[in-house]
């Protein structure tokens, strides 16, 4: 992942945890656009979505990171954009592979699901993993 801007963005049950990965992505020298949630007030995840998709479709951004209580509604709402590819990840592993078969733009995290260490290990894999290209090119190009 070369993206020199990160667009973050949670629901309520996520500000916390989006609160440490962006002082995560910001010292690993990326710049983070935090399109919120930032207070405890119920929200609705796919608006949050609907924002991060914005900022990758208008250039804000070259990536992003969605957070909400199972990543599950908030993954949904950013699929639904053709130019997303969000993968929800619980483990490093998901993490890496998301970024090399399947060149996935935004990170999904649950913050009612995994843990916070988790949750960093994913970024950091999601942040430094490259994208394969070669048989996976032709799939990823089905999808858009
Ligand atoms: O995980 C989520 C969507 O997939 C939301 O964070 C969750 O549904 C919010 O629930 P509540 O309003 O009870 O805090």
């Amino acid at each position: 992942m070369t993206a020199k801007t990160f667009a973050i963005a949670s629901d309520h049950a996520g500000t916390e945890l989006k609160a440490a990965l962006k002082t995560l992505l910001e010292e690993q020298g990326v710049a983070v656009l935090d399109l919120g949630t930032n207070g405890p007030a119920s929200v609705d995840y796919p608006n949050f979505a609907d924002a991060v998709a914005a900022a990758l479709a208008d250039g804000r951004a070259e990536a992003g990171v969605l957070i909400c209580g199972t990543g599950i509604g908030i993954s949904i709402a950013a699929n639904r954009h053709r130019h997303v590819r969000a993968a929800l990840c619980h483990d490093i592993t998901t993490a890496r592979l998301c970024r090399q078969h399947n060149d996935a733009n935004v990170l999904v995290l649950g913050a009612r699901i995994v843990g916070a260490e988790v949750a960093r290990d994913c970024t950091l894999a999601f942040l430094s993993t490259p994208y394969e290209g070669g048989r996976h090119a032709r799939r990823v190009a089905m999808l858009g």
